[in-house]
């Protein structure tokens, strides 16, 4: 039977199989995934083979393979890393243009990573129900900044409502990871999404509260069933999903090489292949294309400042490593 892992509490995970039943499985012996060292073989996220048993539990004996995964590298140096979550569609990424600030600079860093993990992104501005004029007109400036680039912008109110009608269509089918500041209503907006979603969050909790400190889990909360679940082609699909992890700022960017940095800023990317040298970084060389374009207000001045802060960090960390 196969199933989709939709929840990780030590070493029980919850599989909601093809026809819906959900089943408690462990993992049958102890498999390996192949060049990942990890403390969870299994992530939500995963499809996975069972084998069930007359307890009405089951053995996870397979896990297919992962179109992509996000980890969490363990603070110390074991060098074993913790799988949050596997085969995610797209990235929510919660901003507020006040009430807290969400800084360009973090945005452009998570952008930069969910590129480097080829995981698209829409940027949910929340809150415009208690944004003055002025407030509002910065948020609309955003939104068209990064709606040029490529990026899908969604204007709402997880605490009115406002904007949840265009937000929906676009998490349908989709295992979508919910990110964003302290602070710029996560919790809400899925309340608003999926009514009663707090409520069985502080169950789980309370059902494992000794040990909520040092296991981390993850969930997948699955969105109510709409009318459209099915797609044009007339194949069903899930309704949903959101990867509410706590803890899971960004996707890391610790991997990216300085060459490679460009790439992840696309309108960057699009520009610097007019730059006269084919390695060129945008900070001091000749011919530069990128740095002409940032003069001309092709490319923001912030999003070049983001690109620079995190080109800065990729060569502390070559001085550093050769130290
Ligand atoms: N006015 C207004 N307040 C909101 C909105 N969304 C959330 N809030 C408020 O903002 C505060 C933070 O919201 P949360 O949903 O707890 O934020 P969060 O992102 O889950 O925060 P963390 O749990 O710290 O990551 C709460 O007081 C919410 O009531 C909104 O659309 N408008
Ligand atoms: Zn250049």
């Amino acid at each position: 039977m196969k199933g989709l892992v939709i929840k990780n509490t030590g070493s029980w995970y919850t599989v909601k199989t093809d026809d819906g039943t959900v089943i408690e499985s462990k993992i049958k012996g102890n498999f390996r995934l192949k060049g990942i060292r990890s403390t969870n073989p299994v992530a939500v996220g995963d499809y996975v083979q069972l084998i069930t048993n007359q307890e009405g539990t089951a053995f996870i004996s397979a896990i297919d393979d992962r179109r992509n995964y996000i980890i969490r590298k363990s603070p110390n140096l074991s060098k074993q890393s913790h799988i949050l979550a596997a085969n995610i569609d797209q990235a929510l990424l919660v901003v507020t243009v006040n009430y807290p600030q969400t800084s360009t600079t973090f945005i452009d860093r998570f952008l930069a990573g969910a590129e480097a993990y080829r995981v698209p992104v829409v940027l949910a501005f929340n809150k415009c129900d208690i944004l003055s004029e002025e407030e509002l007109h910065y948020e609309r400036m955003m939104m068209t900044l990064y709606g040029h680039i490529g990026y899908q912008c969604i204007k709402l109110s997880a605490a009115t409502g406002e904007g949840i009608d265009r937000l929906l269509p676009l998490l349908v089918g989709k295992v979508t990871l919910l990110s964003g500041n302290s602070g710029v209503g996560k919790s809400t907006l899925i309340n608003r999404l999926i009514p009663g979603a707090s409520l069985r969050t502080a169950e789980i909790s309370d059902a494992h509260n000794t040990g909520m400190h040092t296991t981390t889990f993850s969930e997948m909360l699955e969105l109510p069933a709409g009318g459209d679940t099915v797609t044009e082609e007339g194949e069903s699909r899930h309704p949903g999903y959101l990867i509410d992890t706590p803890g899971i700022k960004g996707f890391g960017t610790f991997d990216i090489e300085p060459e490679e940095l460009t790439s992840y800023f696309k309108e960057i990317f699009e520009f610097s292949k007019d730059c006269k040298f084919s390695n060129c970084t945008h900070t001091h060389e000749p011919g530069c294309a990128v740095r002409k374009a940032v003069e001309e207000h092709y490319i923001s001045e912030s999003r070049y400042q983001s690109y620079l802060s995190m080109l800065d960090d990729k060569e502390e960390n070559k001085y550093r490593e050769a130290f």
